[in-house]
């Protein structure tokens, strides 16, 4: 029998070629050889900055789903379950390479790397374990090993570093870690891989638990079922969760880095508004968004609402990096609890980046109503920073109740996806999928998609009005107008 067909394969290689060909001559044209997987990864070098370009992106989004899909193909399909069903070990070993300080002994070694007792000898963990942990690690492209024993670190790996010495890192108090921190993907990996897998771990028996497995309430989200406290928030901040608490503010300040800006091409245009605008950041952390926003457009006014327990470190966040801020009132730093009656009653704006996912619909809607009550209508605008979860089948997003009169701006569907691929584009955009799941195991929170923002948004009083998705960005700027 002659076949004739395309195989699967191959067309899910051509796919990644065409893609191939394409990121090699946006590199060629800048005159610029594409970064080494095996060298540290060097923020400052146009190489790698050109990795974050909005013309590289969407192809290297294509590679990452095409190449996921042919490795869900080519083998037998139980190697391929057996082996998502063991990357909880993956998450585990990265911890132990963040909590250890791994990446920082290795780079203060060299390229050439370090021989694990060694390493072992500096952070005291089991040279044995510590070299097993290490070549799972390296297995899947998080260091290297150079040779028997001997690690270094490559591009995946300097993503952890903090940036410290390891002097600095081993003798001072554990909870200052994190302080001061330039970089802090650190902080994020270290908080997904301990506290945030400890909770996954316990959704399936939440939600076989009858008692709270139809449950909405933070308090009953799997994360409680091993911290005593009322909600996640109230463990993070309780005495004796300095480390926790710290590690979560830098993870939060990853968000203020240009990767993940909130003003960027493609989103709301912080420029059209006018001068004086009063922008509201409710449930603001230290103020990274406004900070980010001010910097671009030095006109607006800022006040920044968080927890009593997080203000006093949004002053500190202030005045250390943006001095005559506070004092010139530009910005202005106010406790308060998102659940009682807002007390800006003249914001034109209200900003919740990262803040709607932590939250059921239920809470979600409560937070909406309290800002609708001060909203004027035909001045005062919500706008939601979020991930817009995308289904993993094609819709037609005219079919989505309420989304009429919506106007889309960018692509809410990935748009030019190659035939054959998820239309969600798979791996690409998985992280957004794997933080739905963490917010279900925090707080019984949840990422949305189109139809749950439309429905939260209207069950308090809102209306979606623009919705605008970043090319190459996990998150969109969704704007409602209070109705
Ligand atoms: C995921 S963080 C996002 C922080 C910030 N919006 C950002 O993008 O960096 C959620 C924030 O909500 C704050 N928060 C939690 N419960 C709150 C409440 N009831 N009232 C006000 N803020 C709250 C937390 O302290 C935390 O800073």
């Amino acid at each position: 029998m002659t076949i004739t067909k395309t195989s699967p394969l191959r067309r899910l290689v051509d796919i990644l070629s065409d893609a191939v060909t394409r990121i090699d001559e946006k590199y060629a044209s800048a005159n610029l050889e594409f970064p080494s997987l095996d060298k540290p990864f060097d923020e400052d070098d146009p190489a790698c900055l050109m990795l974050s370009d909005s013309r590289v992106v969407p192809l290297s989004s294509v590679i990452v789903a095409a190449a996921d899909q042919l490795i869900a193909s080519a083998r037998h399909p139980m190697q391929a379950v057996l082996d998502i069903a063991q990357s909880h070990t993956i998450s585990a070993c990265l911890n132990l390479a963040c909590e250890t300080c791994v990446t920082e002994i290795l780079r203060e070694a060299g390229p050439e790397g370090l021989p694990v007792k060694d390493i072992a000898a500096k952070n005291k963990i089991h040279p044995g374990k510590l070299a097993r942990a290490l070549r799972l690690l390296a297995t899947h492209h998080v260091f290297v090993e150079v040779s028997p024993d001997v690690f270094a670190n490559n591009s995946l790996s300097s993503m952890l570093d903090t940036g410290k010495s390891t002097e600095v890192l081993f003798t001072q108090p554990k909870a200052e870690k994190f302080k001061g921190v330039g970089r802090s993907h650190c902080a994020y990996v270290e908080l997904t891989t301990g506290d945030s897998m400890r909770a996954s771990a316990l959704i399936s028996d939440t939600l076989l638990d009858p008692a709270v497995s139809h449950s909405e309430e933070p308090s009953e989200a799997p994360y409680l079922r091993f911290s005593k406290a009322k909600s996640y928030f109230d463990y993070l901040y309780a005495p004796g969760n300095e480390y926790l608490k710290n590690k979560f503010q830098a993870a939060m300040g990853t968000f203020g880095t240009s990767e993940n800006s909130t003003v960027v091409p493609g989103g709301f245009p912080w420029e059209t508004l006018p001068k004086g605008t009063k922008v509201v950041d409710v449930g603001g952390g230290v103020g990274s968004a406004c900070r980010d926003i001010m910097n671009k457009n030095p006109l607006l006014r800022f006040t920044v609402q968080d927890l009593p327990s997080v203000t006093e470190e949004a002053i500190a966040y202030w005045n250390h990096h943006e001095p005559k801020a506070i004092t010139d009132g530009q910005v202005t730093i106010q406790a308060h609890d998102f659940f009682i009656p807002q007390p800006v009653k003249d914001a034109d704006v209200f900003l919740l980046r990262y803040l709607l996912h932590d939250w059921s619909n239920a809470k979600a809607i409560e937070i909406l109503e309290r800002l609708r009550e001060v909203a004027v209508i035909g001045k005062t605008k919500v706008i939601v920073v979020d991930g817009l979860i995308q289904y993993a089948c094609a819709v037609d997003r005219k079919t989505i109740r309420g989304a009429e009169g919506i106007v889309f701006v960018g692509s809410d569907e990935k748009s030019g996806v190659p035939a054959g691929l998820l239309p969600n584009l798979g791996k690409a955009g998985a992280r957004n999928y794997c933080l739905d799941l963490t917010m279900m195991a925090k707080l019984n929170g949840q990422e949305r998609t189109l139809g749950d923002h439309i429905r939260v948004m209207d069950a308090s009083g809102w209306k979606i009005r623009k919705i605008y998705s970043p090319e190459g960005r996990r998150i969109s700027h969704v704007v409602a107008e209070a109705v």
